[in-house]
């Protein structure tokens, strides 16, 4: 746990309103230092609003905001140096040529990372000469990042990342903020990917109608409950294999020749699903102990419904 008044980020009862609806409606959290913080939610469920209010973008109706202990918009320019942004979208003007903008940023700061070199790690050398506004998304994407880094801030906001970002170019993305944190800089991020998420955060929160439904470390929110899948022919006698495992233990096949069971997965249990399918002439395929996905996690909390 983060003491109070010690978080990169600590906001309290955040509410900010567009007309009579809410955006944010009563959220809290705390975004540790040194940490990566994961910010996940449904499409509108106030993400981006939370993020520009801490990036001083926007100012709250209610609430407390502290980045980096200070107040975004009464303390901007103390915080500038120290905080690094990746809009949603864009942030840099389209006539700007990639490599002199980046350079030009690094020149505010006072201990810049070498911009040709972060132009390379993010595969951008090529396009050195190019304005922004002819890069292709996914390279527009990819040099908001780096003047959001080059910087080397204390504390950086990457609204979606990785979103439409090529395989190889999402993971330069993980990379680079694995460095971050590495090099003890805090990073809060917005992303839909939860692999992503599993992968970077040290802490995810959950976030669903402007407020805060969960959160935890990954393996907190994905708890330890895990369960054994297996594919083998269609129609097995299902009751009696339940019969046969410890009690509270349930099995069910969906779809056709897709089995999963929900138990307790102790060494002895995968001994007896495999002794009962042996005895039964049944070859298992694919059998897998898994734990629940943070995708699970996620769709349990905030519904299948698609958002308005
Ligand atoms: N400038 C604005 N004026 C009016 N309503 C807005 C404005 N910006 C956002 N909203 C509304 O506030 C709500 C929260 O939007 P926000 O962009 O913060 O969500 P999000 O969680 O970032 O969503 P997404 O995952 O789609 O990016 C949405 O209902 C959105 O329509």
């Amino acid at each position: 746990m983060t003491p109070p008044g010690d978080g990169a980020v600590e906001l309290g009862s955040l509410v900010k309103r567009y007309g009579t609806a809410a955006a944010v409606d009563g959220l809290s959290l705390t975004a540790a230092r040194g940490a990566v913080t994961a910010l996940l939610g449904p499409n509108g469920a106030g993400k981006t609003t939370t993020i520009e209010i801490c990036e001083g973008f926007r100012r709250a109706d209610a609430g407390t905001v502290r980045v980096l202990g200070l107040d975004p918009v009464a303390d901007a320019r103390a915080l500038k140096p120290r905080v690094g942004v990746m809009p949603q979208s864009g942030g840099v003007p389209g006539t700007a040529r990639a490599g002199e903008f980046l350079k030009l940023v690094a020149s505010f700061h006072a201990t810049p990372l070498d911009p040709d070199a972060l132009l390379a790690r993010l595969g951008l050398t090529e396009h050195a000469r190019t304005p922004f506004r002819r890069l292709s998304g996914g390279q527009q994407q990819r040099l908001s990042l780096a003047v959001a880094v080059v910087g080397r801030p204390e504390l950086v906001f990457l609204d979606e990342p990785t979103t439409g970002l090529d395989p190889q170019a999402r993971h330069a993305t993980w990379e680079l903020v694995e460095g971050l944190r590495a090099a003890g800089a805090s990073v809060v991020l917005t992303t839909h990917n939860m692999d992503e998420a599993e992968r970077l955060a040290d802490r995810v929160v959950i976030v669903d109608h402007g407020r805060v439904v969960a959160e935890g470390t990954p393996v907190e929110l994905t708890g330890a409950e895990r369960q054994l899948r297996f594919r083998a022919r269609p129609g097995l006698g299902l009751e009696e294999l339940i019969s046969a495992l410890p009690a509270g233990s349930a099995a069910k096949e969906s779809p056709a020749g897709h089995y999963l069971i929900e138990a307790d997965v102790r060494p002895e249990l995968l001994a007896t699903v495999t002794a009962w399918c042996a005895s039964h002439g049944v070859l298992t395929e694919d059998l897998r102990i898994e734990r629940r996905t943070l995708e699970d996690v996620f769709l349990e909390l905030t519904g299948r419904e698609l958002r308005p």
